[in-house]
């Protein structure tokens, strides 16, 4: 099977991007990278060219998701994988890699989100790093879809994708990692049904360096009026330490502090924890019901 080095990018539509741009760089402390004239704006959090990219839409919602992989080989096997499931991978043409500042990339449309997910070789160097400002943002740590045909939609993951299950909370919602990175989830896929929300977008996480990355961010939203949509807590799978916010248009965003890591060889078994209040915060906290409750998925089609 195919190996992952980590989830690469994430791709939004906002409804406004001259006021999310400046939310993203300067409340999130995202770093512009590159804007083109009206174009989308790509932030990095990290060595890469971008980790979060902005796109102006109609509607707010989650547009595509980026897996970079190990090594150039890997993508060659994972093609080769993905054409054999029947799930009809395309080479992006060597301009289009160009344009995303990526190289060698492909894309298929993930069947129970219908979003575009995109896995490539490595992005573009850029000869200067990330300088964290308000927030030492350690990496892009997560995207948490909502979907319908959960139990369908987890095992595609795990047995199509080459994803590892870390922990479930009983029917509600699946953490997995892109084997063999070891974070404890790179990805969430959550029961739409079961938790009341409609199929899209649930969050994105960031990871953070120290507490005190938390802590300031408390200060720093609450100055500025953002709404916090649960937190400060701690979670029980991963054992992070949380805040919840929203963006301007109302999709939820987390910072987090400490994260389980999963040895390549012989990690320990998946956990199912039972689906009650105390498996979603050590603190005692309940989401607010603006919690992942913004953001349609595209469907791959609209390009
Ligand atoms: C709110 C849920 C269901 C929960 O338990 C969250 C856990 C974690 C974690 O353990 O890190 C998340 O980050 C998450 O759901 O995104
Ligand atoms: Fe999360």
């Amino acid at each position: 099977m195919f190996r992952y080095k980590k989830l690469g990018y994430v791709a939004l539509n906002v409804t406004d991007l001259s006021r999310s741009v400046p939310f993203y760089r300067d409340l999130v402390g995202l770093q512009l990278n590159e804007q083109v004239e009206g174009g989308p704006a790509f932030f990095a959090c990290s060595a890469d060219h971008h980790n979060v990219v902005l796109h102006q839409g109609g509607e707010p919602g989650l547009k595509r998701v980026g897996w970079e992989m190990e090594q150039p080989d890997e993508l060659d096997r994972l093609f080769e994988h993905l054409q054999k499931v029947g799930l009809n991978p395309v080479a992006l043409s060597p301009e289009e890699c160009r344009a995303l500042r990526q190289q060698r990339t492909i894309r298929i449309k993930e069947p129970f989100s219908g979003l575009t997910f995109e896995f490539y070789e490595g992005q573009l160097e850029r000869g200067s790093t990330y300088t964290p400002t308000v927030t030492k943002i350690a990496r892009l740590g997560h995207v948490v879809l909502n979907v319908d045909r959960w139990p369908e939609a987890v095992k595609f993951f795990k047995e199509t994708l080459n994803f590892r299950i870390s922990d479930n909370v009983d029917g509600f919602i699946a953490f997995m990692r892109c084997f063999p990175n070891p974070y404890h989830h790179s990805l969430g896929i959550g029961n739409a049904a079961a938790t009341r929300k409609e199929p899209g977008l649930n969050h994105v996480n960031f990871m953070v360096t120290d507490m005190d990355d938390i802590g300031c961010a408390l200060t720093r939203v609450k100055r500025h009026d953002v709404p916090i949509v649960f937190g400060p807590g701690r979670h029980p799978p991963s054992g992070s330490i949380f805040l919840y916010f929203l963006d301007p248009d109302g999709m939820t965003l987390e910072y987090s502090y400490g994260m389980e890591e999963f040895p390549e060889e012989r990690p320990r078994k998946a956990r199912v924890l039972e689906a009650r209040p105390e498996s979603l915060d050590y603190w005692g906290n309940v989401p607010d019901p603006r919690f992942a409750s913004t953001g349609r998925f595209e469907p791959a089609s609209e390009g």
